[in-house]
């Protein structure tokens, strides 16, 4: 069974080379997590006393100012990061998705790539051997899939890592809001296997800036607040008091049709 399970994790980061006065003066003025000045060295305290816990079929959004701690608390639910203080326990196969480009090698082809990334995620060299082609296909690469990673450019790389990432069967995604700062026209053409992945991954937590993919992606929400939980609840509740308003008013057009709201009926309050 898959689960994530976090008891008054703190993470803390201590700035082993921000001693000197000015250092610590320009720290304390960042937005961001809060700044311990006790010790001799400045501490980054960039999550604090998080309990939470999350289980299979949770769709769970992640959202909160820059600097509020998402990154840092998908690395915690990973298991990349030990809390500081506190207990996090992680039942299932984790497949971290923070930087598209992440486990892709320059000098090998992009055929290598998707065997190299797909690994890198958890899959097995025969599951991996076996969606190659529809990987291939989907990036529309063709002959540059021979040729290293270093010849392409930043698109066809987003297309080959986007390809690898929607084939993978993960028990834990944990999703990270680059992917959904690719290029609108691709992104348009890999929501399908966004979706999809989303569908048959065990439990999803997916840190966005984006209310259109929160609202197709996820149905709860935890909302960070200098690195700790200010709330948590229905996405729609969490979006609305993060944001002030209810997320449906600002949503595009494209969204509301596809997530089955019609504009008109999109205010009414018994929809979610
Ligand atoms: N490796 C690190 N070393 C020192 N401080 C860090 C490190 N990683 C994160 N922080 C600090 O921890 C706090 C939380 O950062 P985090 O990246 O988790 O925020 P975020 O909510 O993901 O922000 P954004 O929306 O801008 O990506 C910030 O104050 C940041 O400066």
């Amino acid at each position: 069974m898959v689960s994530i399970d976090v008891w008054n994790a703190s993470v803390d980061f201590p700035i082993f080379d921000a001693k000197s006065r000015s250092m610590k003066k320009a720290l304390l003025s960042k937005a961001g997590g809060k700044i311990g000045t006790d010790s001799k060295v400045p501490i980054i305290e960039a999550l604090r006393d998080i309990t939470l816990s999350l289980k299979e079929g949770d769709r769970v959004g992640l959202v909160g100012h820059n600097g509020a701690g998402k990154s840092t608390l998908l690395r915690l639910l990973s298991g990349i990061y030990e809390p500081t203080r506190g207990q996090a326990e992680i039942r299932g196969k984790v497949a971290p998705v923070f930087d598209l480009g992440v486990g892709m090698d320059q000098e090998i082809s992009g055929y290598e790539n998707i065997l190299i990334r797909g690994l890198f995620l958890g899959m097995s060299r025969k599951q991996m051997q076996k969606r190659v082609d529809d990987i291939a296909e989907f990036t529309e690469l063709g002959n540059y899939l021979s040729m290293p990673l270093r010849t392409y450019s930043t698109g066809m790389r987003v297309r080959l890592a986007l390809g690898v990432v929607t084939s993978i069967d993960p028990e834990i995604l944990l999703l990270d809001e680059g992917i959904g700062a690719v290029d609108a026209a691709f992104l348009d053409k890999a929501r399908d296997r966004l979706f999809d992945l989303v569908q048959r991954s065990g439990l999803l937590v997916f840190a966005s800036h984006s209310d259109d993919l929160l609202l197709e992606l996820c149905s709860s929400a935890i909302w960070m607040d200098k690195g700790e939980i200010r709330q948590q609840g229905s996405l729609r509740d969490v979006l609305t008091s993060y944001k002030g308003k209810d997320p449906f008013e600002s949503v595009s057009h494209e969204t509301l049709q596809r997530l089955g709201h019609e504009p008109a009926a999109a205010n009414s309050q018994d929809k979610a």
